[in-house]
């Protein structure tokens, strides 16, 4: 280690430890102690022992630490020559100076023997005063420069074995280089992780292990390094690579600084954060990867469809987005379970995957819903290919766990760049108005979206807005219509009917928000507003109209499904005193065809409580007639459209008049709906129907207006 001299001035100056402490040995008669000796040695700070013999001499020479000897020549056993020579010859007191001491002369001979043993300096006796105190300050003085010296390079060893310490415990990797760039130093963690020995380090050049693309290797001056040098500034790399001695590469981050002192150098503090950078990597894709499918997320949707855009722009090809939905996924959850749902998830973006070519991106953007975006595509059209292969390979039966095997289908929305949009949330936002098209369309199909779905969507949103608004500030209410026996033209019953007139809109169709409200789930509240609305207001009738009289209410398949229905409508009916008899309830025949326990208890359930049951829209649904046998129904609605052409279609009459002939077969009365003219009455009368309804005997009224409505009418040609 090079300290300047300044430093090392410092060190001898300063002692670097507690005050020395000297001593002189004095050898020889007690009494022949030279003069003026003892104060000399109190002015200097120093103290004496005596020995009066050389042996004595020897033993506290071994025991203490020496600063001086002045020894007679003549002792009693070992003489002075002897002891200056054991002195001499002993490591722990070479150092030690020596002054003999003699009564006689001090002749050619004497001098030479004394010197030949070792000594420093002689002097015969008398000694005279001033001669002595010059010898023995100077040698005290010297021999204090040497403790100084030793006491100051004991400091630096430790100081040095302290830092050394540390090097050698850090986790960093350090390195010293000097100006040229050539590494003096590298600590062990440094060594072990560019795998390399000290000796093929040292006096290397940075290049071993600051690598550069091949055919770029910078000079010196231009590496950070050397930019450190020169500056003085502390340079930090949040990131940069190392070259291991084998030539691989790993990520580091270090920081650069000058080193202290005359700025000769540098010293790199660096670490491997390879781990890091694996945690970062993982986390990563993480964040873009869906466990359960193992396909990208939506946010690695997002950024794998911008490149692909990007590509696509600059190589004038097309890019098909396809937005897949699974129909009716919420039924496989309900019915076999979350984990059979997940399980056929996963089995379906496999499936997907299998449809398209490796390098197309296949994600699952949310629950049920995936997207496919087709890249560099020659034309779009071959879109309605791919969608129409992965609609016939979702169509397949799916094997679950448990060997269950379940057939799904799905609706798929594509929008194609460039010419839908070139921006990625616009055309995300066209592929999912398309896909919902192919929903409204009857589902298992693909939509290529069209500008005008974007209006009647935008349309439909602002529906579904101001429906969420109505269901809360009570924007509904109901109209009633009646229902007349065409016997005898009294009124035998009211269907409560959901209207809602919006204050921008105005009147809007049933058959537009009733679909709204169940997609949404509103119904379900919107239901039980229906029932007690309508069961008040049959109880608030009771003095107008005659007690068979009854209200029937339409029952959508959320509330069918819904596992507090009987509950409700018993709490419903009790609260308005009502009897069963005077509530019907219109249920589908989607409804009943799912011939499953739920709907059986259901319909038991219903009939316990003593309802009337009828079938709504009879004839539009399910050919399959089964379910008219399996349960308790009282009546049969016939549809309006075989009432309209009722007069001039021979096929329609034959139909109306099979469905009366089959309600009245199976015990149930048969209502037709829809009923506008005399002629349709006097058919219907012909036919053997039951009961009318329709725009002929009243349009549907508010409740104040029922009060106005005969309750008796004249009945076709009687
Ligand atoms: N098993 C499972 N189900 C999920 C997961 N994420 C969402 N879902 C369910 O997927 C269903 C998605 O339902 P929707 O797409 O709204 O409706 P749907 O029943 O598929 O009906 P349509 O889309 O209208 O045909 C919901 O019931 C969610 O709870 C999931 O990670 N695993």
């Amino acid at each position: 280690m090079r300290h300047s001299p300044a430093t090392m001035d410092s060190l001898l100056t300063k002692p670097a430890g507690p005050a020395i402490q000297q001593t002189v040995l004095l050898v020889g008669p007690q009494s022949d102690a030279p003069p003026g000796l003892l104060p000399l040695l109190h002015s200097l700070g120093a103290q004496s022992q005596h020995a009066d013999s050389g042996e004595r001499a020897l033993e506290i020479l071994v025991a203490e630490d020496i600063a001086l000897v002045l020894a007679d020549v003549a002792l009693p056993g070992m003489d002075g020559y002897a002891l200056t020579q054991w002195i001499r010859e002993n490591s722990r007191t070479r150092h030690i100076p020596v002054i003999l001491l003699s009564n006689g002369v001090w002749d050619a001979a004497a001098i030479a023997r004394a010197y030949e043993a070792g000594a420093i300096d002689y002097l015969g006796r008398p000694v005279a005063e001033p001669v002595l105190s010059s010898k023995v300050a100077v040698l005290l003085e010297l021999d204090g420069n040497r403790r100084r010296l030793r006491q100051a390079i004991s400091h630096i060893d430790s100081t040095k074995a302290y830092y050394e310490s540390m090097l050698n415990a850090a986790g960093e990797g350090v390195i010293g280089l000097d100006r040229d760039g050539h590494m003096r130093f590298a600590n062990p963690a440094a060594r072990l992780m560019l795998k390399v020995e000290n000796d093929q380090l040292v006096g290397a050049d940075y290049r071993m292990f600051y690598p550069f693309p091949a055919g770029d290797v910078p000079h010196w001056e231009h590496t950070p390094f050397f930019h450190t040098l020169r500056h003085g500034k502390e340079t930090r790399i949040e990131e940069t690579i190392f070259m291991r001695h084998d030539r691989t590469h790993f990520p580091v981050s270090l920081c650069v600084s000058r080193l202290a002192g005359n700025g000769d150098g540098l010293v790199i503090v660096f670490q491997d954060i390879s781990q890091r950078k694996a945690l970062e990597e993982a986390l990563r894709r993480q964040a873009v990867t869906d466990p359960l499918t193992g396909l990208n997320n939506r946010s690695g949707f997002k950024s794998a469809f911008r490149i692909a855009l990007d590509r696509a722009r600059r190589a004038r090809k097309s890019v098909a987005l396809m937005f897949i939905d699974l129909d009716h996924f919420k039924r496989i959850n309900d019915t076999l379970g979350h984990a059979a749902g997940d399980f056929l998830l996963a089995a379906v973006a496999t499936s997907i995957r299998e449809c398209v070519r490796s390098y197309d991106i296949v994600s699952r953007i949310g629950g049920d819903e995936f997207s496919v975006v087709l890249d560099e595509l020659d034309d779009a059209s071959s879109a309605a290919q791919i969608a129409g292969k992965i609609l016939t390979a979702l169509r397949c039966p799916f094997r679950l766990e448990d060997g269950m095997q379940v057939t799904i289908s799905a609706s798929i929305g594509i929008a194609s760049f460039p010419e839908c949009s070139d921006d990625v949330d616009m055309l995300m936002q066209a592929a999912g108005v398309a896909m919902y098209q192919a929903k409204s369309d009857g589902r298992n199909l693909y939509h290529f979206y069209m500008p005008e779905m974007n209006a009647k969507a935008r349309h439909r949103l602002m529906l579904e807005q101001a429906l969420r608004v109505a269901v809360e500030d009570d924007g509904f209410f109901l109209h009633y219509q009646p229902q007349v026996d065409i016997g005898t033209g009294r009124v035998v019953g009211y269907e409560a009917l959901l209207r809602w007139d919006h204050d921008r809109i105005g009147s809007i169709a049933p058959s537009t928000f009733v679909p709204m409200l169940e997609e949404t789930g509103l119904i379900i509240p919107m239901g039980q507003w229906v029932f007690s609305t309508g069961c008040r207001q049959r109880h608030a009738w009771n003095s107008m109209l005659p007690e068979q009289c009854s209200l029937s209410v339409n029952l959508s398949p959320r509330q069918f499904a819904d596992k507090n229905l009987v509950p409700q409508i018993q709490r419903v009916l009790e609260a308005n005193q009502l009897p069963p008899y005077q509530l019907e309830i219109e249920l589908t025949e989607s409804m009943l065809m799912s011939n499953t326990e739920h709907t059986r208890n259901l319909l038991r359930s219903l009939k316990d409580l003593g309802l009337k049951l009828s079938v709504d829209d009879f004839g539009t649904g399910y050919s399959s007639l089964a379910y008219l046998k399996q349960f308790a129904l009282d009546a049969l609605k016939i549809d309006k459209q075989f009432i309209d052409h009722l007069t001039t279609s021979s096929k329609d009459k034959a139909i109306a008049r099979s469905i009366i002939q089959l309600g009245h077969n199976l015990g149930m009365q048969v209502i037709a709906e829809g009923v506008e003219t005399a002629d349709q009455v006097e058919t219907l009368q012909q036919l053997g129907c039951d009961v009318v309804q329709g725009f002929y005997f009243g349009r549907p009224v508010p409740a104040g207006e029922v009060g106005r409505i005969p309750q008796a009418v004249a009945v076709g040609a009687q």
